[in-house]
């Protein structure tokens, strides 16, 4: 754990004193490293793609819930090794307990259904788009937050739960313009390791650090992962059929190796078929060497990738039927997936596919003179009440001003409060695409 407070283990982090001189010195308005601000046009853009989060999980029916960002360490610590916990952004508060913020949304999604026990009616769906963090030394720059969509499945054994996952994150793809032939979803199952595992009497409890280790095939050479496998006890020979195995591209190819009466074509043949049916067949592929990097999946693992290669993994899941358990809780099958804000933000830019998203206002509404503010008030309220949005100039401004932030907030029309018309409840309106001008009772505006 890389402790935020530069590994001090003090009791209570005692703020530091602001000295007279510190006080007036400015201070640094940059957010701190790895984090983003989100000025209006970002904002734009995250709502945006939250959007079709939110709108594709209705569609599946899926509920939205939420967790703290601060949950206590213990949540994240799993002993295989991951990059999640090496990188987990981890303190010590001011009551001694040692918390994290989360890296992840699937713990806190287990610890509540924990919670929930028996209260709940399975199956759940349930999404949720959060920020997670990773304490990263800034020397590779990296970012510390992000946001993550996640969907899961609680209580569904078959494999119809993954594959409706996949549907749903296609849809999602569709709705933003990505097709097929940009990106593609690997899949495999980590039976198949679990089988080879068993085949080669590799004891189960190793299973998850050997998942860890598998992950990082096309990140570190290939002799350092038959290391980091040899450091398991595993067998020079078990480890060269291993990777062998993992070399196989197609099901068929597996099925020869394996056999056909494990779990592990069983369930991939199913997906395949499933994929059919939803009709996503072209966008799913197997790969044996999809492990994904999380100890807790026990099944089906997916990941969404650029055809083009140049991307990191868009989004990725899979099936996690034990991760109840290791917080001591009743196991109940489930399956999620998770979905980061910035790897796809990458791909609309390399696609030019994001969109272009303007300030849009209906109305500005501007008194002619500073006697007419109070009535400048009413007619925005009115229209307002009316769910028109409007932009009220708040203070006496030149009209050259006015048109200038009229087109800046891109203002539909403008709504001008004069002396004369308003003695008769009257208003000037003029639509700025057309440059028509009408007079108009106030009542009467809409
Ligand atoms: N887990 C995690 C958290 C934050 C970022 Br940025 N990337 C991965």
């Amino acid at each position: 754990c890389a402790a935020a407070n530069g590994g001090g283990r003090s009791g209570s982090i005692v703020a530091p004193l602001v000295t007279e001189e510190d006080f007036h010195k400015k201070i640094d308005v940059n957010p701190p490293k790895g984090t983003r601000d989100f000025p209006p046009e970002d904002m734009r853009l995250r709502n945006w793609l939250f959007n079709h989060f939110k709108e594709v999980s209705r569609l599946y029916g899926y509920e939205e819930v939420d967790y703290p960002v601060l949950e206590t360490e213990a949540l994240f610590i799993r002993k295989a090794g991951e990059e999640i916990r090496d990188q987990l952004y981890c303190f010590e508060d001011r009551g001694n307990r040692r918390v994290a913020l989360r890296p992840e949304l699937t713990p806190s999604l287990a610890r509540l259904v924990i919670q929930k026990g028996k209260s709940v009616s399975l199956p759940l769906k349930w999404f949720a788009i959060g920020q997670c963090w990773r304490y990263e030394r800034m020397t590779r720059g990296r970012r510390r937050e992000h946001y993550q969509w996640n969907m899961d499945i609680i209580g569904v054994p078959q494999v119809t739960a993954e594959a409706e996952l996949i549907s749903s994150i296609v849809t999602f793809f569709k709705r933003i313009g990505i097709t097929a032939s940009d990106v593609g979803f690997k899949v495999s199952s980590r039976k198949v390791l679990q089988e080879l595992l068993k085949k080669y009497g590799v004891p189960e409890d190793l299973f998850g650090r050997v998942c860890i280790i598998i992950d990082k095939i096309e990140k570190i050479p290939i002799d350092e992962i038959k290391k980091e496998l040899g450091f398991t006890g595993i067998s020079e020979d078990a480890i060269e059929q291993l990777l062998q195995v993992l070399s196989v591209k197609s099901l068929d190819d597996l099925e020869d190796i394996i056999g056909g009466a494990g779990e592990a074509i069983a369930d991939l043949k199913q997906l395949f078929s499933l994929a059919e049916k939803f009709g996503y067949s072209e966008w799913i592929q197997f790969d044996a060497s999809v492990v994904r990097g999380l100890a807790y999946y026990t099944g089906i693992v997916f990941e969404g990738f650029d055809r083009k290669g140049k991307l990191r993994a868009i989004c990725g899941g899979g099936r996690y039927d034990r991760l109840l358990s290791t917080y001591g809780g009743d196991d109940f099958p489930a399956c999620g997936f998770g979905f980061g804000d910035a790897v796809i933000v990458e791909l609309l830019k390399e696609k030019d596919l994001l969109p272009e998203l303007g300030q849009e206002v209906e109305n500005i509404v501007c008194a002619l003179d500073k006697d007419l503010q109070g009535a400048a008030a009413t007619v925005a309220t009115a229209l307002r009440d009316k769910g028109q949005t409007v932009d009220l100039v708040l203070e006496s401004k030149p009209l050259k001003w006015v048109f200038k932030r009229a087109a800046r907030v891109n203002a539909r029309r403008l709504v001008l409060v004069g002396k004369t018309e308003w003695e008769d409840g009257s208003v000037s309106v003029k639509v700025l695409s057309s440059g028509e001008q009408f007079q108009v009772k106030l009542s009467d505006l809409e």
